[in-house]
This record gives C-alpha cells, structure tokens and sequence, in this order.
C-alpha cells in the first residue's frame, strides 16, 4: 500500500444529466437516481471502513449533497467540509441548458464533433442576457472567488484543468502531509483533472475517460504522491465489475 490514500466520487447524476442537458454550472439538483447512487457510494464507503478527517466538494448542490449523503451514510459524524468553485464541473458557457438536439441544430453536428473531441477548444461564451447568466454570474456563492474580472464565461477540459489543479497542489497535498483522511466529492471534468494529473495520462487519454456516477474510487499514493494503487474502485462486486469495464470500454490508452 501507499503511505497516502485518498478517496474521490463523482457526483450522481443530476436532474439536467437525465434530460441531457448541458449543466456546467448551473446549479442542478441530483435526480432521484443520483439520490440513490450517494447512498450506495456511502454504503461502499462505510462497508470499506474508510474514514475521513476533512471532505472538500465543488461549490454547486449536486456534488456538496452526494458528498453529504456519503458522510452520513458512513456514520461520519461533523468533519470539516471545504467548499471550493475550484472543483466545479466544467464551465459550458452558452451551451448551458441545450440538449443534444437544440446543440447540433444551432452548431451543427461537425462542430459538436469538434468539441467532443478538443482538449482545448472552448465552448461559445455564456454572455449577459443568457438564460442563465444573472443566475449562475451573481450568485453569492462565489463571493470567495473566482474574482469577477477571472470569472469564467466558458471553459474547455484544458482551463478546467488549470484550474483545479491548483487547489490539488495547494490545498489537498498539504494537508496530506499533515496526515489528513480526505475524501474529494466532485464532477467528472474537474476529476479528470485530477487523475489526468496523478496518472500522467495524454490529453486524448483523459477524454476517453469518463468516470462513472456515484462510484468511490482510491488511490495509494506514495511519498511523493504518485500512485502505488491507481483508481480502485468501491462497491459491492457487480458494481465495481461494472465500473471497470465503463471506464475500461471507453478505450483508456496510456
Ligand atoms: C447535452 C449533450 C449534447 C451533445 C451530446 S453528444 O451525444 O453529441 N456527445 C457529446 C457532445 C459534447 C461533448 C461530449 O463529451 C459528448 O460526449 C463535450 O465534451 C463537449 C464539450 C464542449 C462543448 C460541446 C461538447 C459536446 O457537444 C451529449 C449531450
């Protein structure tokens, strides 16, 4: 084993997952399923005898209440939870709120083939007068930052990247260090950021990875963080079987 371990889940699926809607930053609630999926991620937690001494989770509802649902289902009684927009899903500026179809027929389905496959190519803007702009932009739940002159309008995997990262070298490794038990709830995209990171995977490698819902994964670390144990998932046998093969099927090259 590592001389660190480190749990991470990804949220479950939220209301606008179900409808296939972009959601981003919008400020979604979990769906019923996803409901479920946080409390089977806290019984994988609790059957696993992990415990945590501090949690950190995104800013946005879907992620801090399968974090929640997680903390409770495992008998954690109060630890410290850090809420940080550094761990938010991945911002899709003026796509937030399209479905598939009203995506492709206002871009058209060559440039969602673009998207999907571009590291770096960021989504259109989301820009005053968009549904969703006063909703997400004055929300006080960004009073701590990011500042509003760095407050992002779009956001491709490459900047979500950048700017999660951070809270990981800043934030997490040091309170690693100090022995901390820490358990991250948070979003696919900004995830990948994080396993891209610790797993140095190509960028075409992190977007042929997508996590699954609601499914606790570990790492070992060693002392110098790098992975002894790379994404162990937990869960009762037919759900970690399945998590293997979701992730293994998306063609994960090294
Ligand atoms: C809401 C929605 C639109 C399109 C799809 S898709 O079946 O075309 N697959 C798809 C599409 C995209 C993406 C994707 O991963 C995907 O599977 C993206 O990552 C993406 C990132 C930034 C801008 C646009 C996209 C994007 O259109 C799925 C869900």
């Amino acid at each position: 084993g590592g001389k660190y371990k480190i749990v991470m889940v990804r949220h479950g699926e939220s209301e606008w997952n179900q409808k296939n809607q972009f959601c981003g930053w919008y400020d979604a609630n979990l769906s019923e399923k996803g409901q479920e999926e946080a409390l089977a991620a806290g019984k994988a937690v609790k059957d696993a005898g992990l415990e945590f001494d501090v949690a950190h989770t995104s800013v946005l509802t879907r992620a801090q209440v399968t974090l929640a649902s997680i903390l409770k289902a495992s008998g954690h009684k109060e630890i410290p939870i850090q809420k940080t927009w550094r761990l938010n899903e991945r911002h899709y500026g003026g796509l937030t709120g399209l479905n598939k179809a009203e995506t492709a027929a206002k871009y058209g389905e060559a440039q969602v083939q673009i998207w999907r496959r571009s590291f770096d190519t960021p989504p259109p803007p989301m820009e005053p007068g968009h549904p969703y702009y006063d909703n997400i932009v004055k929300d006080a739940r960004y009073a701590d930052g990011p500042k509003p002159e760095e407050f992002p309008q779009f956001e491709s995997l490459k900047l979500t990247i950048e700017r999660t990262l951070p809270y990981w070298n800043d934030v997490i490794i040091p309170q690693m260090k100090e022995g901390k038990r820490i358990l991250i709830a948070a979003h696919g995209n900004s995830l990948r950021g994080i396993v891209k990171h610790l797993d140095n995977l190509s960028e075409d490698a992190i977007m042929a990875l997508n996590l699954p819902t609601g499914i606790p994964f570990v790492y070992e670390l060693d002392e110098n963080f790098k992975p002894v144990v790379s994404m162990q998932f937990l869960g009762d046998e037919e759900t970690v079987k399945k998590a293997i093969e979701a992730v293994a099927a998306q063609g994960k090259a090294k």
